[in-house]
């Protein structure tokens, strides 16, 4: 945070660079204006007239009258200084007006909201009160379905299938990478906390059990997800397993040697043969089968599969997909541009967001014992993952400055964290990497419609730590073998977690079940992941963002070789070198002026 702060102190600076010129100006007037009096005029009695020019004139007295002179110009420039501080501050304003527009409505929320909380709200008064935050989240998620299409298919379908697959190669290991990384780091806090230990404080409730999936049918849920059965069902539906208990019946042999009954696995040898009677039985068998069921949401994973390869067949239609490359840009721009008004009303809906949810919330600093340690696990191990490891990794990967790249995230961030969704954000998040950060637009739509659906280092994080504290909790001592299966379901439950507010608290059920974890004691948590959620979506998004400008740095030499593609297949064309250049410049001109209103 401090870094942040720091970066945005340091582009004021240079804002106003030019005011700190202007000053110099008057600085050297004044060392003028000294030069004047020390040297004083040889006929200064005639040339200088006072005011009252009855009295005789004295030297002195037009020295004065000299320096308020040149007082009075030297008060030129320093109009001139006023208008140019206010220009400096008036471009300040214009550039940073959404950052700072949304800092000021995260602030003013906090305030509301401590404002209102007195009054004890009834639960429908608080939802009077969120009302235009829920406007907003309904706004944003509006846009996610044709943003994530569009942006994938021409994402995928301009690029050549070389640079597609170099840049989804560094984008798969990144998220891998980091998603690793992510719980690694959970790992070593949670177990080095320990805040499970002792006595568990916290009473079981035993009201809302959680369905569980056992870790094989989830995996294979999410493989099913992958290619749904029905394109339109899958914009609003996503598969999922449920169980249905069946009885079966079963004929058993069994022997009834007088008064006890032995079952069919029992040595017959042993039997006495004259007092055993074979006898066939019925049982019955209950069986738990897995049958087709769904859960509402958005299926991205399906979006995203479908509009990647529907994206790389249509670029290999070459002239007879352009109808349909044009279209999905088209699209593509026309969304980006709703976005962008969108995006006046983003401060607003986030301060009622922000104001309504500190109404609602039960006092979080009264949160002790057990649950407090485990808040700080998670809350730490986020900030280490989204302040040191990832911003290194950034640095690592470009050689460029992390901070600079995050503060121009920081109206994603807040929305991240106002919305705990990163598909809301999603929209947002182009925006700010594309037009505060100039990541190329040919990498942003490749990589952030599938890294907000994919990739996870918050949520992954936070599944690890929990199930671990889950674990101690119940006095369970996990070996290592338990502990790497837990690092691979909790990555596994972060690529399969929607990207909507608290999914990752239903995939927890994965990574509880994979260890033999009661999957009752999701309740444990249940009280405080709203606040958690935030804090992981925000991380989640950050990573996305990063990983953007690490692949983009990474795939350079591809982006310039399409360039100098585009600009050979015009010579072909027009063997005019003179029109290359000026279809070069449309060329740009095109890509730049997308997605900007
Ligand atoms: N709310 C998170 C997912 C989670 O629950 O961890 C997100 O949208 O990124
Ligand atoms: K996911
Ligand atoms: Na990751």
């Amino acid at each position: 945070m401090i870094c942040l702060w720091h970066e945005f102190t340091v582009r004021l600076t240079t804002e106003c660079e030019s005011v700190q010129l202007v000053s110099h100006e008057t600085c050297l007037l004044d060392q003028v204006f000294e030069l004047i009096i020390n040297e004083k005029p040889p006929n200064s009695n005639s040339l200088f007239l006072d005011e009252d020019s009855e009295k005789p004139h004295q030297p002195e007295k037009d020295l004065h009258w000299l320096h308020r002179a040149i007082k009075k110009q030297v008060s030129g420039p320093q109009v001139r200084m006023c208008s140019i501080n206010r220009n400096a501050i008036k471009t300040f304003l214009h550039r940073n007006s959404f950052v700072l527009l949304t800092v000021g409505a995260v602030v003013v929320g906090v305030i509301l909201g401590f404002a209102v909380r007195p009054h004890n709200l009834s639960a429908r008064e608080i939802k009077y009160l969120s009302f235009p935050g829920e406007i907003l989240m309904r706004m944003l998620q509006m846009m996610v379905l044709p943003l994530i299409v569009s942006s994938l298919v021409t994402g995928v379908s301009y690029l050549d299938s070389k640079a597609t697959g170099k840049m989804g190669v560094w984008a798969i290991v990144y998220y891998v990478m980091t998603t690793f990384i992510a719980v690694f780091i959970g790992i070593v806090l949670v177990t080095a906390i320990r805040p499970g230990k002792g006595k568990r404080d916290t009473p079981m409730s035993d009201s809302d059990r959680m369905e569980s999936v056992t870790a094989a049918d989830a995996f294979l849920d999410l493989i099913r997800n992958m290619f749904p059965s029905n394109l339109m069902e899958a914009c609003f539906k996503q598969y999922k397993t449920l169980y249905k208990k069946t009885i079966s019946t079963k004929n058993i042999t069994v022997l009834v040697n007088g008064s006890a009954v032995v079952t069919n696995t029992t040595d017959f040898s042993q039997m006495g043969n004259n007092s055993t009677v074979l006898q066939t039985i019925q049982e019955t068998v209950e069986e738990m089968i897995p049958v087709p069921g769904s859960s509402n949401g958005v299926n991205a994973l399906g979006l995203v599969v479908f509009s990647m390869f529907f994206g790389i067949v249509i670029g290999n239609m070459k002239q007879q997909g352009q109808p349909l490359k044009n279209f999905f840009d088209c699209l593509n721009d026309a969304i980006m541009r709703l976005v962008a008004i969108i995006m006046w009303y983003a401060p607003l809906g986030i301060l009622f967001l922000i104001a309504g949810k500190i109404v609602e919330m039960k006092d979080l600093l009264q949160v002790g014992g057990q649950l407090g340690m485990y808040m700080l696990c998670v809350i730490i191990g986020l900030l280490v993952h989204s302040l040191i490891a990832l911003p290194l990794l950034y640095y690592l990967g470009t050689r460029k400055n992390p901070y600079t790249f995050i503060s121009g995230l920081l109206q994603a961030l807040i929305t991240a964290f106002g919305t705990s969704s990163s598909s809301a954000t999603l929209p947002i998040t182009f925006r700010c990497l594309e037009e505060n950060n100039h990541v190329d637009k040919r990498v942003t739509r490749l990589v952030l419609p599938v890294g907000a659906t994919i990739n996870m280092d918050g949520t992954a994080l936070y599944e690890a730590v929990a199930a671990i504290f889950i674990a101690q909790v119940n006095d369970m001592d996990l070996n290592f073998g338990q502990i790497l299966t837990i690092s691979i379901t909790a990555t596994a439950a972060s690529i399969g977690a929607a990207a909507i507010p608290q999914a990752g608290l239903v995939t927890m059920v994965i990574v509880l079940t994979s260890v033999g974890l009661p999957t009752e004691d999701i309740t444990l948590i249940i009280a405080v992941d709203w606040f958690l959620d935030r804090l992981r979506t925000t991380t989640n998004v950050l990573g996305d963002s990063l990983g953007a400008g690490i692949v983009e740095h990474l795939s350079r030499e591809e982006l310039q070789n399409l360039d100098a593609g585009i600009s050979s297949s015009v010579i072909e064309v027009n063997e005019k070198p003179y029109q290359l250049i000026c279809q070069e410049d449309d060329c740009l001109k095109h890509r730049n002026s997308e997605t900007t209103m």
